[in-house]
């Protein structure tokens, strides 16, 4: 595997690597299954100055399930361990799902790169916060978001340990892979998702902040090139680490996937300048 966005931490995207351990479990199963789930471990930090190793190991072929046992390896080590699960399409009388939460439609709302350039052009803007905000707009991210509640960048307000956003995929991938939108969403699920837990907290800043594990389960058919709209809240924080879960809803009110994580969240008082 090879790297496309690197953080600021210099550590490879967790995003990243579930996307393309899945990619690799998804390559070593025959076409008509699809991925229903996969828990995930991250060991170690990624190096994003060499590329990653998937060794896949066959658990089960079984008649509707097949498992498979992932490896993400650098420097000779783990940095990911996998579980991923696949099933072929089996009918079933029982359904139901949760309702999707009702927000203003994407196209109402604009993109967090739109939002950093709306705060750029305020005359009033401090350079303090000018110098972040850049860097943010850097940030080249091949996922769009639009955040349904945007934040006040330069404002410490406590909010609700909840958060929601339409994410899609830069450019386009078509209908028909559906194994490739899965690893697709893996890959979105990650992103601004720990975050979350941080929202109560306007007065601390994350010193360091990594995800430990990762849980997915997929649902229905969807396109991850298409906007979904991403519902995560944060049931629990302490002992360093905070407790993140989110639905993947497709626009039209179908739960497409659901996600859960912790990670480590260290953090620091956020220093506010002397007022004398
Ligand atoms: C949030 C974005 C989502 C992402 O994509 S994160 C990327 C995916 N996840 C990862 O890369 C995590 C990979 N796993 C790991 O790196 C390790 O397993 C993990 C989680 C650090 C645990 O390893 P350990 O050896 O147990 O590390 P550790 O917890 O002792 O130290 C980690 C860093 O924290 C620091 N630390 C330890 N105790 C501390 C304390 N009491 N207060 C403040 N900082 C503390 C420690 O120095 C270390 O920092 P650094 O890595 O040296 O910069």
């Amino acid at each position: 595997g090879t790297h496309h966005w690197i953080p600021r931490s210099q550590r490879l995207f967790g995003g990243q690597i579930i996307g393309q351990a899945l990619v690799a479990a998804a390559k070593s199963v025959s076409d008509n299954l699809y991925a229903h789930s996969l828990h995930c471990y991250f060991v170690r930090a990624g190096d994003p100055k060499v590329p990653v190793l998937y060794q896949v190991d066959r658990i089960r072929d079984g008649r509707s399930f097949t498992v498979r046992s992932v490896r993400a390896i650098q420097h000779g080590q783990p940095i990911l361990i996998c579980q991923a699960s696949f099933q072929m399409l089996q009918p079933s009388p029982l359904q139901h799902q949760f309702t999707m939460p009702v927000v203003p439609p994407p196209e109402d709302l604009l993109t967090v790169e739109e939002l950093i350039r709306l705060y750029l052009s305020k005359p009033d803007l401090a350079e303090k916060y000018k110098l972040g905000l850049n860097k943010l707009l850097a940030n080249e991210v091949p996922i769009e978001i639009k955040p349904v509640n945007p934040p006040v960048f330069y404002k410490l307000t406590a909010s609700e340990p909840k958060n929601l956003f339409w994410v899609r995929a830069r450019g386009y991938i078509g209908e028909g892979n559906m194994k490739l939108h899965c690893c697709v969403a893996a890959y979105v699920s990650d992103f601004a998702f720990l975050g979350t837990a941080l929202l109560p907290y306007p007065g601390y800043r994350a010193q360091f902040a990594a995800s430990l594990d990762h849980a997915m389960w997929f649902h229905s058919t969807f396109r991850s090139d298409e906007w979904m709209l991403y519902e995560c809240e944060s049931p629990w924080a302490g002992g360093s680490r905070g407790l993140v879960q989110g639905r993947l809803w497709r626009r039209d009110g179908v739960l497409a996937a659901s996600c859960s994580q912790e990670g480590v969240l260290r953090v620091k008082p956020v220093t506010r300048p002397s007022k004398l």
